[in-house]
């Protein structure tokens, strides 16, 4: 490229400025995050020099930002080489931009109150290994991938299983957050923000041993330390059954919208009801029931059907006649037996998003479309309905 005058420093910027952190996700100049920048001349043309300040030493992100920077300036008409360098911010920067982050929130607060515009929906089923986690990831996934900003909280103290299911465990490891001062940023899978309590364990310690208060104070960490930023969803990964953790939640969230989750099998619905039951005197408002290990269609066209039926439509009955009052409960999807949900857990790549035509995979859009469409708040208010 001939270019006889030099791009100016202010060009440079505005295309630096709009690079993307990937953790914060909002652009560095928003995020105050530029430094000296300036175009020099050498014998091969004109460069940008560009410095950038990171929120903390070591910052994961930091080599992708540094590319990102560095393409981004280059793309910059008639600049020919880029020299970044990158600094860290001072602890008063680092403070002005945790704050700015709160959004004038006072440090150590729940973000997640009633009057949030951010809908949290906390998954619960009565006993274990009923398919919650991998439902909850591969919702998660499937609103994320409808444009919808989502964040994912495991909050299932004895099966800790998000991490894995959205394919962030590597070596054995659940990937670490990272921390800006006291704010903590989750990690980010499939466009899910997710914080598990299995990124907070030391090697080889078992959460069984953690005591009642601490499971509490560490889901109420998640709550108010950890920089979700704007959500539309935030989705909870219960742990099954009604403990400490359903009520420490239950308290902190009584706003929140319950989906209960169990199989077709009568043994699973009894204790999905009493779980429901329980979320439900915490204040919080079921929105349905998800059936799952429904019947799976065989190669020869036979229905398998392993777990029995029925399960869900009894859970929503009886949560229905439990509440003559509230709205009645219904069953917002049957996902059935499917190997490729399975083998898709086991990958850590969801099924939704690798075979969206899986029987699965349809069924649980179907549950994102309810879900979506299920606005918080709408019981009791009058829909605008105009005539045809
Ligand atoms: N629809 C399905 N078809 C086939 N396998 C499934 C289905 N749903 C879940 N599974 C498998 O069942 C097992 C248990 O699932 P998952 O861990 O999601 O259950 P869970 O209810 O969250 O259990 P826990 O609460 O004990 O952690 C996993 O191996 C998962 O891949």
């Amino acid at each position: 490229m001939t270019s006889a005058e030099a791009p100016s420093a202010e060009a440079v910027r505005r295309a630096v400025g709009a690079v993307v952190d990937p953790e914060l996700r909002r652009p560095l100049a928003e995020l105050d995050m530029l430094r000296e920048i300036a175009v020099t001349d050498s014998p091969d043309g004109h460069v940008a020099r560009v410095g950038i300040a990171l929120t903390i030493v070591g910052c994961p992100a930091a080599t992708r930002i540094e590319n990102d920077v560095r393409a981004a300036a280059a793309s910059v008409p008639g600049i020919a080489g880029v020299d970044v360098r990158v600094g860290v911010m001072t602890p008063e920067e680092r403070r002005a931009l945790t704050e700015r982050l709160r959004g004038g929130r006072a440090a150590r607060t729940l973000p997640f109150g009633p009057d949030s515009l951010t809908r949290v929906i906390a998954v619960t089923s009565g006993k274990g290994g009923v398919g919650k986690s991998s439902v909850t990831a591969n919702l998660a996934v499937a609103l994320a991938a409808r444009g919808l900003r989502i964040g994912l909280i495991d909050a299932d103290v004895h099966g800790f299983s998000i991490p894995a299911l959205l394919g962030m465990v590597h070596d054995g490891r659940a990937p670490q957050p990272t921390r800006i001062d006291d704010l903590m940023l989750p990690p980010i899978a499939f466009d899910v923000k997710t914080i598990s309590i299995g990124m907070f364990l030391r090697d080889g310690e078992a959460v069984v041993a953690w005591r009642g208060p601490m499971l509490h104070r560490t889901v109420q960490q998640f709550l108010t330390d950890v920089h979700f930023g704007d959500l539309d969803i935030l989705l909870i990964d219960m742990p099954p059954g009604t403990g400490d953790i359903a009520i420490s939640l239950g308290q902190l969230l009584p706003h929140a919208e319950v989906l209960v989750v169990t199989t077709p099998q009568e043994a699973a619905a009894e204790v999905a009801i009493r779980s429901g039951l329980v979320a439900r005197q915490t204040g919080q408002r079921i929105i349905g029931v998800v059936e799952n290990m429904t019947a799976m269609t065989m190669p020869d066209g036979t229905m398998l059907n392993l777990f029995g039926a029925g399960g869900g439509a009894a859970v929503a009955e009886a949560l229905t006649a439990a509440a003559p009052d509230a709205d009645p409960v219904a069953v917002l999807a049957s996902i059935p037996l499917s190997s490729a949900l399975r083998v898709g857990g086991d990958d850590g790549d969801p099924v939704v998003l690798a075979h969206p035509d899986d029987p699965a995979s349809r069924a649980i859009q179907s549950l994102a479309d309810a879900v979506e469409h299920r606005g918080r708040g709408l019981a009791g208010r009058s829909l605008s309905v105009t005539p045809r």
